[in-house]
């Protein structure tokens, strides 16, 4: 007889009255909502100046329909169809008629009633469609300001990251592969405490990259609560080693916040060329503005420009080398529209097949962030112990690595009791963004 598969934890929800995720949804996405008028009132003079009294009335539209948005959030009112034409609307519509049927007569899904991850997400699309549906204003991205100025705020660790780079890449050639490891090593990390700088977690508030970073790597390994980087290291050297002449290695890097993190995977994925680690390298950004921070293709370029116009030598011959790198096809920008819906990785598949079967093709995919992991482990109350590739719950595309730092309550692959021990001593260990893991699934 087969073994019976095990049901899948309950999702995370506002409906847990003091968990991180009803706190998310009482306090920070209003909060991120009334910044986001905030942000059109003032554009208000900006607006006339470029589109007249047409872009005045348009944001005008746009306010209205946000404040709706959030008063129908602040009074746990049914989520309701999308009315708009863009092209998700119908696969997001489906999506709410699901969770109607998940609730199974409990009641419409509501903000606070229905799983987080789809009413945070369709918060998201909403603020979209505030803006699409109302040209001449409909190309503003109203999170545009505060990613540049993450950016900006960044700067002198950009420099730093930067300087260290060209260095190493001077005498690259000569590294061994205990070196390269070593050098990998180091860059991984910085990736991934580059994943504490997103703006969504601060409610927009201030979270760029100040000190050097690459600096207090040493004293941060004891938080990284799992570490597969050896395995990460196994996989790409092995890769090397098999490639042939028509079998390029391929690496997939699912973007997640512009700004320092976006430049911190910038630089992995140039490490990945240069040491010729891997041969192409293929990034996946959002089609949307999507959580404050996450990186656009408009995002993704304006960084590699900003980067080359920069009036520091290292920090400019990065950008000239990864505009060079995007014009040879070594490296790839793609987005699409599965990643910003409201589906869990585990869903993709079926819903987006042509993006799964494009996964396939990689040799290893990196899942930056918290959301990707939040998708990858589908949002639940998991236990701490559960295998990692139980929770993938059969995505299994390519060999695949997050690195994510802990921002919501939902973890799994620790060892028994490792959880609870750090749980005793430091409640908040799950939503500091102290925490994160380098954790790897080989796949089938
Ligand atoms: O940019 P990241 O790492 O995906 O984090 C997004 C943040 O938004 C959240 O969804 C919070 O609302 C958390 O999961 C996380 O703190
Ligand atoms: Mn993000």
């Amino acid at each position: 007889m087969a073994a019976a598969v095990p049901a899948l934890p309950v999702s995370l929800s506002g409906r847990f009255k003091g968990s991180f995720a009803y706190f998310t949804i009482k306090d920070r996405l209003p909060q991120i909502l009334t910044r986001v008028i905030d942000t059109l009132h003032r554009h208000k003079n900006e607006f006339f100046e470029e589109h007249g009294e047409k872009g005045v009335e348009a944001e005008k539209r746009a306010i209205s329909f946000l404040s709706k948005l959030r008063n129908e959030l602040q009074t746990d009112k049914p989520v309701t169809p999308l009315e708009d034409e863009l092209p998700d609307a119908a696969l997001w519509n489906q999506y709410l008629d699901y969770q109607r049927n998940l609730s199974n007569g409990n009641g419409e899904p509501s903000w606070f009633q229905s799983p987080w991850l789809f009413v945070e997400c369709y918060m998201y699309r909403r603020i979209h469609a505030a803006l699409a549906q109302n040209p001449p204003i409909d190309n503003f991205d109203v999170f545009k300001e505060g990613k540049a100025q993450n950016f900006f705020e960044s700067q002198e660790a950009v420099i730093a990251l930067c300087t260290y780079f060209q260095e190493l890449l001077k005498n690259i050639k000569d590294l061994d592969e205990k070196q390269l490891k070593e050098e990998l090593f180091k860059l991984l990390q910085v990736s991934l405490w580059g994943n504490k700088c997103d703006l969504s977690f601060s409610a927009g508030e201030d979270s760029s990259q100040k000190s050097s970073p690459l600096q207090s790597l040493e004293n941060m390994v004891p938080y990284i609560l799992v570490n597969d980087m050896e395995k990460v290291w196994s996989l790409l050297v092995n890769a090397k080693k098999n490639r042939t002449e028509r079998s390029n290695v391929r690496v997939d890097i699912i973007l997640d916040n512009a700004g320092f993190e976006l430049v911190s995977d910038l630089v992995l994925a140039d490490f990945l060329l240069s040491s010729k680690l891997a041969d192409e390298i293929y990034f996946h950004g959002k089609s949307i503005p999507w959580y404050v921070s996450d990186t656009t293709k408009h995002d993704f370029n304006w960084t590699v420009k900003q980067l080359q116009s920069a009036n520091h030598m290292w920090m400019s011959r990065c950008g000239i080398n990864w505009e060079g790198n995007l014009k040879k096809g070594v490296w790839v920008f793609c987005d699409h529209m599965f990643w910003t819906l409201p589906h869990d990785f585990s869903s993709m598949g079926g819903v987006a097949p042509d993006l799964y079967a494009e996964l396939q093709k990689s040799n290893l995919i990196f899942f930056k962030g918290d959301l990707n992991y939040r998708k990858l482990t589908g949002d639940r109350k998991w236990e701490y112990s559960v295998p990692f590739h139980q929770a993938l719950n059969k995505f299994h595309p390519a060999p695949l690595c997050s690195l994510r730092t802990l921002k919501s309550d939902t973890q799994v692959g620790l060892k028994p009791g490792q959880g609870e021990q750090i749980q005793a001593s430091e409640p908040e260990w799950m939503v500091s963004g102290k925490y994160g893991v380098v954790q790897f699934d080989a796949g089938l």
